[in-house]
């Protein structure tokens, strides 16, 4: 956890230059090092013009609005200074470079203003999690299922379970207590608890994933040299990324090229033509085009019906339509834009299928794993009898939520969590 008693100092804004920068102290200092740059802290929470100035020489710095949180109840639970200045480089520099050489003042790592946040206890790890999604989101749907994590809704089911897990502990208790009422069988009302509490976590459980949202929807496109996949990735992409010739075997490497679809994230893929290669370099791409078709979640086929990979996410394509081309599959054209918008509804309509239609709580994959588990813990506690076992089980399935919260050892997770924030939150 973070160490207290440090003070931290980041730009919280985006880089200079820019209209404004915002740049945060946060920490037992934090007030002590601001007055020594503008003089006077304002009221708590008011904004107020102040001149910083270097404490040293008394030069002015800057003008910044200038603003004061007093912990606990700030973004980090410490004492918070936020000095909104002309966004330069050099304006920045400097009001970091002053405060820094004041006495137990650094810069902040990335994250860590989060990172105490989370230590202090105003998140929990979903929320941390969630905002760290939110910072990242690209697409309006990734926004609003990060929004909804960040904002604290899986963390708010979360202690509601754990209340409820308390609660049938405490019954467990009890049954130790008297075993003679018990008789040794689960009392009857702890079954319908235990089921409801079950039935929770398989919903969510059978949710997708939030890794899923953020890595997007990949679909391939895979067929025979010269098919037209590349003309496709390009026309479906509103890019020119992919290499188009009339030469068989002109793409050798995948493309990936990512796209938001009505707010939706997708990750288009275009793979080398399979087929027997003539060279070493054109064999790995083949390679990698088979790589690809086994991890995607749509593979757009532009090859012969006889040879389409037996799969329920594969579309049959009909490509070159434009040439009068007969058979199966949904015709499209490059080069006349035929049929591309139908493609575009069916790929999202398989998205939707995929991804959550609006906003909802989604567990990431080492939340759900520990799900997973409480989910198994509580089946072998619906089903054993001794009151001793069920009690144990319980206490295990506490400490798993409280895993998933990172009220409990978590720091290996913290470590790489942060390390996705960047500098400043
Ligand atoms: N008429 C017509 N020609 C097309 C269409 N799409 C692609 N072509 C042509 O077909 C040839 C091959 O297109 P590519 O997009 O490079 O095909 P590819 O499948 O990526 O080929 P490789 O990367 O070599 O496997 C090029 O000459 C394109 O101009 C189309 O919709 N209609
Ligand atoms: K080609
Ligand atoms: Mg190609």
């Amino acid at each position: 956890m973070a160490a207290t008693g440090e003070t931290i100092v980041a730009l919280s804004s985006g880089r200079p230059p820019a209209a404004i920068a915002v740049i945060r102290i946060s920490g037992e200092a934090a007030a002590a090092s601001a007055i020594a740059l503008a003089g006077k802290l304002p009221n708590p929470r008011q904004a107020a013009l102040r001149t910083l100035r270097d404490p040293g020489s008394g030069e002015a710095i800057d003008d910044a609005l200038t603003l004061f949180f007093p912990g606990p109840k700030s973004a980090t639970g410490e004492n918070i200074v936020e000095f909104q200045c002309h966004g330069s480089r050099a304006i920045v520099d400097r009001v970091i470079e002053v405060l820094t050489a004041l006495d137990g003042v650094r810069l902040a790592e990335p994250g860590e203003f989060t990172r105490r946040a989370l230590a202090n206890g105003l998140i929990d790890l979903t929320e941390a999690e969630g905002l760290a999604d939110l910072l990242a989101a690209e697409t309006e749907l990734q926004r609003k299922v990060a929004l909804v994590r960040a904002s604290g809704g899986l963390r708010a089911k979360l202690d509601s379970w754990r209340q409820a897990l308390v609660r049938l502990s405490a019954d467990a208790e009890v049954a130790i207590d008297y075993p003679d009422e018990e008789d040794g069988v689960m009392a009857p009302d702890l079954r319908p608890a235990a089921t409801e509490l079950l039935n929770e976590i398989r919903d969510l459980l059978d949710a997708p994933r939030t890794e899923k949202l953020r890595d997007g929807i990949r679909v391939v496109l895979a067929g025979p040299p010269n098919a037209g996949k590349s003309s496709l990735i390009n026309a479906l992409t509103y890019s020119e990324r992919a290499i188009v010739t009339p030469i068989a075997g002109t793409t050798r490497d995948t493309i990936e090229i990512p796209i938001a679809m009505d707010g939706m994230p997708f990750v288009f893929v275009d793979t080398a033509g399979l087929r027997d290669a003539n060279d070493e370099v054109e064999a790995i791409g083949v390679g990698r085009a088979r790589d690809e078709m086994a991890a995607a979640d749509i593979i757009l086929w532009l090859g012969p019906d006889h040879d389409i990979p037996a799969s329920a996410r594969t579309l049959l394509l009909r490509p070159k339509a434009d040439l009068g081309s007969s058979g199966a599959g949904l015709p499209v054209s490059s080069k006349t834009g035929l049929g591309l918008s139908d493609l575009r509804q069916r790929l999202l309509d398989r998205a939707r299928a995929t991804l959550p239609s609006g906003v909802s709580v989604m567990l990431t994959n080492r939340e759900a794993s520990l799900l997973g588990e409480i989910h198994t813990i509580l089946l072998q506690c619906i089903q054993i009898a001794a009151p001793e076992i069920r009690a144990e089980l319980l206490r295990q399935a506490r400490e798993l939520v409280d895993q998933i919260t990172g009220r409990a050892g978590v720091e290996n997770v913290l470590d790489e969590l942060f390390s996705r924030f960047c500098l400043g939150k």
